[in-house]
């Protein structure tokens, strides 16, 4: 709990100076003021976050936190069987992974940490062990955790980001890898946003739309049986979420300590966003949501968090394929930022004083 309540207290707001000064810059390159978008607004964010005028985007890395799911098994509504969660960490230790294709485009380092994957397997010294249970518990019958295991998984996320820090780290994406896990990330979407799980409820990897009539009594269930409070993140995580989700949330609030962008990947890793936002009051300019994930009620979440997404590709794997994209159109902003020449230094005539 010590480590959990130092890194809140050590998110700040961002930097407004190193803002301005990188905002004053931007008016000042040889080109016409705001005709790069948003890649305009993102790199003086990640000035503020970075707490530069000039920011840096060199050592990136993407966290994937993996974790299971026993509702999904329980009450027959699994799009995969179980075991597929313990084989895919394996496929990413080796790079034959979607993310490992898409973190080697953006340049990034694959960091996989296992949360609480259930099957058996030979873990490598290179997975993070964080585990803290062999997968979350049914959430339509009682709590996925208990109270003590929340704060252990969202602990083993902040651990799992401060041991890279040596190593390097300007940019983290954030995702995930758990058979089942839309279940839990659409209860904390109906329970923050309001919506109606049905709204909220889609077919994840894959499930027929008889299935994802029983998955939505599966979430009603979920939060009539376990009550959470909204207004506890932490008993909300203990009670419908999961240990990959508790992982990723302490991942982003460790980030946001240290002063490090985090890429939000998909519908999974923004729930786990939209727990983070609730634990701290200060984090929500330090997350940057990648994508508009094609899964179900993904909008509902985004719209609570007033942000809108960089990319919209029609993207619902999850794994951290589109923090990974996100990272790059970051690398790009903080580019353009340093590396366009100003005015002056280019010898144009300033569009600005005409
Ligand atoms: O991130 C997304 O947008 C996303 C949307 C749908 C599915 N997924 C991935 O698919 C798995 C969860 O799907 P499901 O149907 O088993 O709950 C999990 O491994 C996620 O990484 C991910
Ligand atoms: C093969 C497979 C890969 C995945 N990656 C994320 N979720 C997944 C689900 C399945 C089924």
């Amino acid at each position: 709990m010590d480590l959990l309540k130092k890194t809140l207290a050590d998110i700040k707001p961002l930097d407004e100076k190193a803002m301005d000064k990188a905002r004053e810059r931007q008016y000042k390159l040889t080109k016409p003021p705001g005709s790069l978008g948003r890649l305009e607004d993102l790199s003086i964010i990640i000035a503020g976050i970075q707490r530069q005028a000039l920011p840096e985007i060199k050592n990136k890395a993407i966290f994937t936190f993996a974790g299971d799911h026993h509702v999904v098994f329980e009450e027959d509504i699994a799009s995969a069987p179980m075991e597929i969660t313990a084989q895919q960490v394996l496929n990413f230790v080796s790079g034959g992974g979607a993310v490992n294709a898409l973190a080697n485009h953006s340049g990034a380092r694959l960091v996989l940490i296992d949360m609480g994957v259930a099957t058996p397997y030979d873990r490598p010294d290179s997975v993070k062990d964080k585990r803290v249970g062999k997968g979350a518990s049914n959430i339509s019958r009682g709590p996925a955790m208990t109270r003590l295991e929340a704060v252990k998984a969202l602990e083993g996320g902040i651990e799992s980001v401060l041991e890279e820090i040596g190593i390097g780290l300007d940019i983290i994406g954030v995702g995930e890898m758990g058979i089942g896990n839309t279940t839990p990330a659409s209860a904390i979407y109906a329970l923050y946003t309001g919506a109606d799980p049905e709204e909220v409820t889609g077919p994840g990897a894959g499930i027929d739309d008889e299935t994802i009539k029983r998955k939505i009594e599966v979430i009603r269930k979920a939060l009539d049986v376990n009550k959470p409070d909204k207004t506890d993140p932490i008993d909300v995580l203990a009670k419908i979420g999961g240990f990959e989700i508790g992982g990723m949330a302490g991942a982003m609030l460790a980030a946001a300590s240290k002063g490090i962008p985090v890429v939000v990947d998909g519908f999974i890793s923004t729930a786990a966003a939209l727990l983070a936002d609730q634990l701290s009051p200060e984090i929500s300019p330090y997350l940057i949501l990648s994508h508009h994930s094609a899964e179900r009620g993904y909008g509902h979440a985004a719209g609570f968090m007033k942000q809108k997404p960089l990319l919209d590709l029609g993207l619902r794997l999850g794994e951290g394929t589109g923090a990974a994209l996100g990272i790059s159109l970051c690398e790009a902003a903080v580019r353009a930022l340093k590396e366009i020449r100003t005015f002056d230094q280019a010898g144009v005539t300033d569009v600005t004083e005409l």
